[in-house]
């Protein structure tokens, strides 16, 4: 059996009396991919932050090569040779690529930074891990996908023993996390321990050697990876057994159009765009990343330049900014949860209710109890996990945040509802709970628009896909058709598009 490089023993954390993790123990070793997997809020990412120094444990041990250690500063455990690569993207935007892959340890000959070098090894490192952007572009500039393979290739640019992955593919094309997935097993190979947090249970029983489940912040136990079925790990996640995943598709009633968008045109990426969307009706948009959805609808909500004819129950409408859109009755839920959505650093009541200020708090009149009022009620509508009601929302787990981030567009009350990526980072259980959630606003007799990456997805929720390529609409599939083949030969082939494709749906 391969020795381990680290092992936890009764690993404990605890803010202030509130108790998220306890009595974890379990060791990782050299040359194995050992997965954590839980719900969302069960405690995974305060694991691996507790096992290479950004957070300390309440109480418990850490030990590599039979000598306990202690790591006060994430700068420690990297000289241990422990490093994690984050769930979120943690970048100086204003600085190149090259910069941040070299910051804080620049290279330098005779006393001078010395670019050239540090810019040929980022080429290098980049085209390792399949990432074709320059490294002398700005971070501020590259997609959320590519910020995350240069967090992973900063991650690699050091030999480490031991390197912790925390949902890194959540961002990723499927070609990116193909590219990934190699990169994990060489690794492995080369006898580097690897720690795996993935709400991709596929990717999980592919990659696992050894499984540990995590269930409120406790330990249910670790098992041999290819012994647990994808439906094993789940119920033990959730610890019961889970129903279907998606809701059944009823015939529903699609009739006049909701919203008409004619000629979007975002600079750059999206030319000369038409579609509508019906009452009733879940719209799904596919498409490889980059391929200019989440431009699109940026640009058409006033995110972005662009322009757009807009028609919303049939009346002409003008969005400058985003304010217009919510007035008008778009609710938009951006992908960028923490970049975008939610403010991290303030009250989880304040965030909820900050697009719906004139709702919550009629005539003007700010109440903070009616903020906790409508906080209560979205936790329980949204089943958001949280230990208390005064948390920041940077403090709320990945999943909930975007539960809260879904409550906060809701509240609005809006017609149309755009979601871009619903379910990234959501665990399995919370997933069926989102998706059912999308049926009922259109069963209510609002439209919904869902922009997804994840084509199993788009056919599991909605009634009609409309595929982009390139900045444009490549085809639309609808009943039967709507299959993976299909959806990926529009997204990546040159299918020529045939007129009634330009999206406008005739009814
Ligand atoms: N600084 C903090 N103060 C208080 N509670 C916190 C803090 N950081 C995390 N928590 C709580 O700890 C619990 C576990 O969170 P954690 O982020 O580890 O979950 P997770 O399993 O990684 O979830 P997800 O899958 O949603 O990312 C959550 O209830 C969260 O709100």
């Amino acid at each position: 059996m391969p020795r381990p490089v680290l092992e936890a023993k009764g690993l404990a954390k605890k803010y202030g009396q509130v108790s998220v993790l306890s009595d974890v123990t379990l060791d990782i070793r050299a040359g194995e991919v050992h997965a954590i997997i839980g719900e969302n809020g069960a405690g995974k990412s305060t694991l691996m932050r507790l096992l290479s120094g950004y957070v300390e444990p309440t109480s418990g041990s850490l030990w590599m090569d039979s000598a306990e250690v202690v790591f006060p500063k994430p700068a420690m455990a990297q000289a241990s040779g422990i490093v994690l690569v984050h769930q979120e993207i943690l970048l100086a935007e204003a600085l190149t690529v090259a910069e941040n892959l070299f910051l804080g340890r620049e290279l330098t000959r005779n006393g001078i930074i010395d670019d050239r070098t540090m810019q040929r090894i980022t080429s290098s490192k980049l085209a390792e891990i399949g990432c074709r952007v320059s490294p002398s572009a700005l971070v501020r500039d590259i997609s959320l996908a590519d910020r995350q393979l240069v967090q992973i290739a900063r991650a690699l640019l050091d030999n480490y023993r031991l390197v912790i992955f925390d949902e890194p593919t959540a961002v990723l094309t499927s070609d990116e996390v193909e590219t990934l997935l190699a990169i994990i097993v060489r690794l492995k190979n080369q006898g580097i321990a690897i720690l795996y947090i993935s709400h991709r249970l596929d990717e999980v029983q592919r990659l696992a050697d050894r499984v540990t489940v995590l269930r409120d912040g406790k330990m249910i136990g670790t098992y041999p990876g290819r012994t647990l079925s994808q439906m094993d790990m789940a119920n033990l996640m959730v610890g019961r057994e889970l129903a279907t995943l998606y809701p059944k598709k009823s015939i529903r009633c699609i009739s006049e159009p909701m919203l008409e968008v004619s000629g979007a045109t975002v600079p750059g990426f999206v030319s000369d765009i038409s579609f509508a969307v019906h009452k009733g009706e879940i719209l799904g948009f596919g498409g490889m990343i980059g391929a200019g959805r989440t431009e699109l609808f940026e640009g058409i909500l006033g995110l972005r330049p662009g322009t757009a004819k807009l028609r919303l129950r049939g009346e002409s409408i003008h969005i400058r900014k985003p304010l217009d859109a919510i007035e008008a009755g778009i609710g938009y839920l951006t992908e960028d949860r923490k970049g975008k959505g939610l403010l991290l650093g303030e009250q989880l009541a304040s965030n909820l209710t900050l697009s719906a200020l004139s709702r919550v708090h009629p005539h003007r009149l700010l109440r903070k109890s009616r903020d906790r009022e409508a906080l209560v009620h979205a936790v329980d509508t949204y089943d958001i996990r949280l230990k208390s009601y005064s948390l920041q929302a940077g403090q709320l787990s990945g999943g909930n945040q975007q539960k809260l981030l879904l409550a906060k567009v809701l509240l609005t009350n809006p017609s149309v509802v755009i979601i871009d990526e619903p379910t990234r980072g959501i665990d399995i259980a919370n997933k069926a709970q989102i998706y059912s959630f999308i049926h009922k606003l259109v069963e209510t007799g609002k439209a919904c628009i869902v922009i997804s990456s994840e084509m199993q997805e788009l056919i599991g929720i909605c009634d009609r896909i409309l595929v982009m390529r390139e900045g444009r609409i490549s085809g639309e599939v609808t009943g039967a058709d709507m299959t993976e083949n299909k959806i990926a030969l529009l997204a990546t082939s040159n299918v020529s598009m045939s007129k009634e494709f330009q999206g406008v749906r005739h009814t």
